[in-house]
């Protein structure tokens, strides 16, 4: 063997190069047959013409001008009177003789029935399988092996043509051949005669079958198959011998015509069906592979391209041979397989030449390769450079798988804004609605039907912020807002703005005993340059208000003028709260606290307020009715549970007994002498319950917010309305605050005059517990907050009080100098919790009685709750950070309940109640209103649209006065 067989091997693997880079396409040729005596009989014309060897012309002038191309051009083209062995020597010859060279190879014949496939392939079979026996008498250094197969596809079934027995031959897959026919007779070529008289079996066999069916021409496809092993003589049963192994394949497919023209009903539709199916499979796959080997190709979507796909666009070379008929009535046809033919001739084959080796070669040939390999590694940097290059690209897989994560977050993080936002605009489109009703509901309110007395006029042209609607959603007829208008409260705001901006108009039957009324329109310091009253019963000028000087921000208040000496000491009083309430900003004053709830109640309304533009409006129309709002806020209040985690009854309407103070923690609220408790007062309640969170509109300024959130809370899971909203909260705290506030006017006698005071002096002044002693001094003020909310801290723990409670109070109330009367009000409340709770006594309120086991038992409650929303509301990342955070095993059992008996549980630890409010908020979709806490410790959470600052209370202090 030696240096010879290294030569052989040698030159098969360059054959092997050569081959594996010879990409080529399929060799396409078109055979124009001559028109057939039946067609002359029928006086038919061919229209079909070979102008030259590569070039077909249609040449009807009838249809030239049908936009149809008329020439069409292949690799060659044959006339009606071309010789098949013309056709075999010019066209496939070398294809197919590539298999003797270990090359396979596929010769096709495509087109309509009696173009004349058979009449070619019979031609080309002989031709070649006779070139191959003159090849191998040629080649006696060779030993040649022949094999012949032969199969028909006819309905999706494979039969074998060597065969007599019928059973279908099955498909299988072979992980190394690829698809392989089973049981397919493969028998060995003795000689030349063997082969026809095998040939000679098959067309018989053939035969058999389309007799069967009464007619002349074949439906199915055949496949003839010869296969050539070749070895060089010298080398055979030695140990680098090598065989060359390749197969030929002739192909004579079935009519190309549709079902429609050669079959119709019963079992000819179905064989129709399935001989397009493998030729429509045959097209897709031409038509696929045509424009590049890009995506799924479908070969094995028929029997006929499944075993030829190796064809198809694989280790073959392949040529078709297109047959026409140039009959005029067969144009269609004719063009439909130039059609196809264009087609295949983009597709590209690779053909490989096929060894088989003996194992020794195989040794042989893998060492070589081995010693190459090392030959390589040894070339100094190859591994590292390797080795650096793998580095490098996994770096930058990570970068972007976590690119991915980042953006799949951000996608669902969008996902949902766009779900709030969408539910938003609803909502406002619903408060749009509501304006335009209050408008007219407004108009109505000009004319009282109240008995002679003057009534609120109100008169807004700024959309207001709610509308009267009781629960059903019916306007509040005119005696309604009339028995409202007869409420104490402060803010009973009668205010009206002229539509030019120059005046506004204002009377209010409250102010014969001495009520403050106060316009707050936004601009009205400015804008309000006369006022004056409509009355229904009295003279313009006996109601007229006056402007009064606010020498404490150099402004004008609307005051009312008082009609004679009856009411000069009111209106003293008036003025002096007017002044107070225009201007002091950091005294325990009405307008300071009316200012303090403005901000609240602006920041509230950037919680639930998507557009900034949407939020002016709101702001605008705010002040200026919110007033009347307030008024309503009081006899339709918001009925509630104290500040402890229990749930409380439906309370939705509220009736008028409500304005008679009921039994229970109203009565003992130690923040009013008892002297001056007034019988039509009840202690505003605070609903943190199951219900209490549904305000109806028309139940306080803050209901358009309160409404908006629980529709928000509508669309949540039911379980969502355990949760108290926001506006909720604020609307209690005001009406407490604002209690509080009378409460200490009250007890100050209405003659005082007020001055600035600081916080610290506030709640010192109001008698509150000894703990709250201050300086006094308001520079000391932020140290005195955090005193006071560490009071407030422990005695929520101490009380039960409900964490979401704790949370907005915490997030809301930060430390400016207006929160002390916040502070002070959950103090007094709280002391007062306390105070009953530790001496064994219950708490009325609502009917329902109030312990400390039942607060606790709520507060477990609310636990509990919370702890449904940790998977929904905090992103896996969060819950680890935070498990493993509070030493909550990652995957210990009940680790959600863990966490949330976690929550609120360090009152000492303001880290830990700052992060116990930031996960409440975020378990509670407070964030997601539109404050988003920042220190949220390491929480992701969605960035804030406003800053806290811009719409604070400052802001909005001239709109007040
Ligand atoms: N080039 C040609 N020259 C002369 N006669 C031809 C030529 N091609 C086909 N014919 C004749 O046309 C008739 C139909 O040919 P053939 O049977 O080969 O068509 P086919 O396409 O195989 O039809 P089917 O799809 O029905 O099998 C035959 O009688 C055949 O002899």
């Amino acid at each position: 063997m030696g240096a010879i067989g290294g030569e052989e091997l040698m030159k098969w693997e360059k054959m092997q190069g050569m081959a594996n880079g010879s990409e080529e396409k399929i060799l396409v040729l078109v055979r124009l047959r001559p028109l057939s005596d039946r067609e002359i009989l029928r006086n038919e014309v061919s229209d079909w013409e070979c102008i030259n060897e590569t070039t077909i012309l249609y040449r009807n002038s009838l249809q030239e001008r049908s936009g149809l191309p008329t020439a069409y051009s292949f690799d060659r083209v044959f006339r009606g009177d071309c010789p098949t062995r013309k056709v075999y020597d010019d066209g496939t010859k070398e294809i197919a003789l590539s298999v003797v060279n270990g090359i396979n190879s596929t010769i096709f014949a495509y087109g309509q029935t009696s173009s004349g496939k058979t009449y070619t392939m019979n031609g080309i079979t002989e031709y070649t399988v006779a070139d191959i026996y003159d090849y191998i008498q040629k080649h006696e250094e060779r030993a040649f092996v022949l094999k012949f197969a032969a199969m028909e596809i006819y309905n999706e079934v494979v039969r074998d043509l060597l065969s007599t027995d019928n059973t279908p031959l099955r498909l299988l897959d072979d992980p190394e051949r690829g698809t392989i026919i089973e049981r397919l007779t493969e028998e060995t070529l003795r000689d030349w005669n063997h082969l026809k008289e095998l040939l000679s079996i098959c067309e018989a066999q053939r035969q058999i079958g389309e007799t069967s069916l009464n007619e002349t021409s074949s439906r199915s496809h055949q496949i003839l198959r010869l296969t050539i092993e070749s070895s060089a003589r010298e080398f055979i049963g030695k140990d680098n011998s090598t065989t060359l192994a390749a197969s030929v394949n002739f192909v004579d497919l079935a009519g190309s015509e549709r079902a429609s023209q050669a079959l119709s009903v019963g079992q000819r539709l179905k064989e129709g069906c399935h001989i397009n199916r493998s030729l429509l499979t045959l097209g897709t796959v031409i038509r696929k592979l045509s424009k590049g080997r890009h995506g799924h190709v479908n070969y094995r979507d028929s029997k006929l391209t499944r075993i030829l796909q190796p064809s198809l666009g694989g280790n073959a070379r392949t040529a078709i041979i297109c047959t026409l008929s140039p009959a005029r009535s067969h144009v269609e046809q004719s063009r439909n397989t130039l059609l196809f033919a264009s087609c295949a001739k983009e597709v590209s084959t690779n053909a490989q030449v096929n060894v088989v080796m003996s194992d020794k070669a195989l040794v042989k040939h893998l060492q070589r390769e081995v010693a190459r390999l090392e030959s390589e590694l040894r070339t100094p940097g190859s591994i590292n450079d390797h080795t650096a290059l793998l580095r490098k690209k996994d770096l930058q897989i990570e970068k972007l798988e976590r690119e991915v994560r980042e953006l799949t977050k951000q996608l669902d993080l969008a996902q949902s804004q766009i779900e709030d936002l969408q539910q938003m605009v609803g909502s406002q489109a619903s408060r749009l609605l509501d304006m335009e009703e209050k408008k007219a509901c407004e108009d109505e309110c000009l004319i009282s039907e109240s008995s002679g007395e003057t009534v609120p006029a109100i008169r807004i042209f700024r959309a207001p912020r709610s509308c009267e609607r009781d629960n059903a959603g019916e306007e509040l007829s005119h005696r309604q807002i009339s028995e409202h208008s007869l409420d104490r409260s402060p803010s009973n705001v009668a205010s009206t703005l002229m539509s030019n901006g120059s005046k506004f108009h204002c009377s209010d039957a409250s102010l014969g005993d001495g009520e403050f009324v106060a316009g707050t329109g936004e601009d009205s310091d400015e804008i309000c340059k006369e006022v004056q009253c409509i009355e229904t019963g009295k003279s313009d000028e006996d109601n007229r208000f006056v402007m009064v000087d606010n020498t404490e921000n150099g402004g004008r208040s609307p005051m009312p003028r008082v009609p004679g000496n009856q009411n000069r000491e009111e209106g003293e009083l008036l003025s002096t709260i007017s002044r107070r309430a225009s201007g002091i900003q950091n005294g325990f004053t009405y307008g300071a606290l009316e200012q303090n709830i403005q901000r609240v109640q602006k920041t509230i309304d950037s919680l639930v307020t998507p557009y900034p533009e949407e939020q002016s409006r709101w702001d605008s129309s705010t002040t200026a009715s919110g007033s009347r709002s307030l008024k309503l806020t009081r006899s339709r209040s918001c009925r509630a549970n104290l500040m402890v985690g229990s749930s409380s009854p439906d309370s939705e309407t509220i009736q008028d007994g409500e304005a008679t103070p009921p039994d229970g923690l109203e009565k003992n609220f130690p923040g009013r002498p008892e002297g001056l408790r007034r019988k039509h007062w009840k202690i505003p309640p605070f609903t943190f319950g199951a219900n209490g969170g549904r305000l109806s509109r028309s139940n306080s300024q803050s209901s358009n917010g309160s409404g908006f959130v629980d529709d928000l809370k509508s669309q949540n899971n039911a379980a969502d309305e355990d949760i108290p909203s926001v506006n909720t909260f604020v609307a209690g705290m005001k009406e407490m605050a604002k209690r509080q506030y009378e409460n200490k006017m009250d007890d100050q006698g209405q003659g005082t005059d007020c001055v600035a005071e600081s916080p610290g002096k506030i709640l010192k002044d109001i008698g509150l517990d000894p703990l709250l002693e201050s300086s006094g001094d308001p520079l000391q003020w932020p140290l005195e907050f955090e005193r006071l909310r560490g009071l407030i801290l422990g005695h929520w723990q101490t009380c039960n009080v409900s964490l979401v409670h704790r949370t907005y109070f915490f997030l809301l109330f930060r430390g400016e100098p207006m929160d002390s009367i916040y502070m002070e009000v959950e103090l007094r409340r709280l002391f007062f919790l306390k105070e009953t709770f530790s001496k064994g006594n219950p708490v009325e309120q609502d009917g329902r009685t109030l312990t400390l086991a039942s607060s606790l038992k709520a507060l477990l409650r609310e636990r509990r709750m919370l702890s449904r929303f940790v998977n929904k509301r905090l992103t896996s990342d969060e819950r680890n950070r935070i498990y493993q955070k509070w030493g909550i095993g990652l995957n210990s059992k009940k680790r959600r309940l863990q966490l949330v008996q976690r929550l609120w549980s360090h009152t000492e630890d303001i880290d830990h109640v700052s992060e116990s409010a930031a996960i409440v908020a975020k378990l509670i979709k407070f964030s997601q209103q539109g404050q988003a806490i920042k220190e949220m410790f390491g929480l992701s959470f969605t960035p804030p649209r406003l800053s806290r600052r811009s719409f604070g209370w400052k802001n909005s202090t001239a709109s007040l006065v």
